[in-house]
């Protein structure tokens, strides 16, 4: 196994790209988040809007119908695309190219969101974030995975882990399944917990920020629209998946003085992006 890569600042500031002052929406680009069911549509308005307040230009979300006034209202700089079903997904149409997708956040495990995913992978090109049940459905589906484009990130916590890779009996086999599974597959593994490990190939990172204030609802998902932010903004896939997990993380960290662990939520994540990014500056 090879050596285990600290994402610290330094491995940060190596990747890390500031605004530039002639930059427009569109150069910064354009998200799309595709997800929610009846009852979870507020992993579509936590993703979202951490998409966008991660820095990309635009965010669309394509939801079922049920979703569309509550996204509208909760975050009304998002655009929304709906399904033709109100609960759940059962086809995507997208009337654009974006330039990222985060997919699974409250998508559920209806029949027809599997097929609704299968004719979606098997034709979308564009850069890909699995996560939730998206990753549930793909591990029902293993045969699915060659339609993915090379580098797709999964974010799996523990239990998404083993439904993707199977059980492991020790923290080493653990690792040489997901560096198996990523080579295989040719995927990066987002492995989520306490302290979150990526999986790229051979290579190991082991995030240094983020802390229990962060065992919380939603804040996987609020991870899934950071890490599709940087990657419509032409960060490479790797490099979207470290530079969003140690963000996310920093988020806890910076609020932790105000907060406490306990009152600390998905949401708040969200409020401190801004800190977190402006702590890389310093
Ligand atoms: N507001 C909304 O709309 C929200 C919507 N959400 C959406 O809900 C959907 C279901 O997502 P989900 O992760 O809750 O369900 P699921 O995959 O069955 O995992 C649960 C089980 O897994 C385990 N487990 C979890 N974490 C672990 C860990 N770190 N380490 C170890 N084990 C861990 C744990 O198992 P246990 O320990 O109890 O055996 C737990 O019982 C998904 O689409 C998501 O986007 C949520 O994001 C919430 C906010
Ligand atoms: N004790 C902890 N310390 C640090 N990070 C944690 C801890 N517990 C949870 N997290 C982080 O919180 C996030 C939880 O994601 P997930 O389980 O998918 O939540 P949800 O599905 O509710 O959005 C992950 O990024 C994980 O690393
Ligand atoms: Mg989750």
């Amino acid at each position: 196994m090879k050596a285990v890569i600290p994402i610290d600042k330094t491995e940060i500031l190596k990747r890390y790209k500031p605004i530039n002052a002639h930059t427009h929406k569109g150069i910064q680009g354009h998200a799309l988040i595709i997800g929610g069911s009846y009852g979870k549509i507020g992993a579509m308005t936590l993703a979202s809007m951490a998409c966008l307040k991660t820095g990309c230009g635009l965010v669309t979300v394509f939801l079922p119908r049920c979703g569309y006034r509550v996204l509208q209202i909760a975050n009304p700089e998002v655009m929304v695309l709906t399904d033709i079903a109100v609960k759940y997904i059962s086809k995507i149409i997208l009337n654009f190219v974006p330039q990222a997708i985060g997919l699974g956040p409250g998508i559920g495990q209806d029949i027809e969101t599997h097929t609704a995913i299968h004719r979606f992978i098997k034709t979308n090109t564009v850069p890909l974030v699995i996560d939730a049940d998206g990753l549930n459905i793909m591990a029902q589906n293993k045969d699915w995975l060659t339609f993915l484009p090379k580098k797709t990130i999964f974010t799996p916590h523990q239990k998404e882990l083993e439904r993707l890779i199977g059980n492991w009996d020790s923290e080493a086999d653990k690792f040489k399944k997901t560096i198996a599974f990523s080579k295989q597959n040719n995927l990066i593994l987002v492995m989520k917990g306490a302290p979150t490990y990526i999986i790229d190939g051979d290579a190991i990172y082991k995030n240094t920020t983020g802390n229990a204030a962060l065992a919380t609802a939603g804040t996987g998902d609020v991870l899934t629209g950071m890490i599709t932010s940087l990657m419509a903004q032409s960060y490479e896939p790797i490099d979207a998946a470290i530079l969003g997990v140690y963000l996310h993380g920093l988020t806890a960290d910076i609020a932790l003085p105000e907060t406490g662990y306990q009152s600390f939520i998905a949401s708040d994540v969200i409020k401190y992006i801004g800190k977190a990014y402006l702590s890389l500056e310093k």
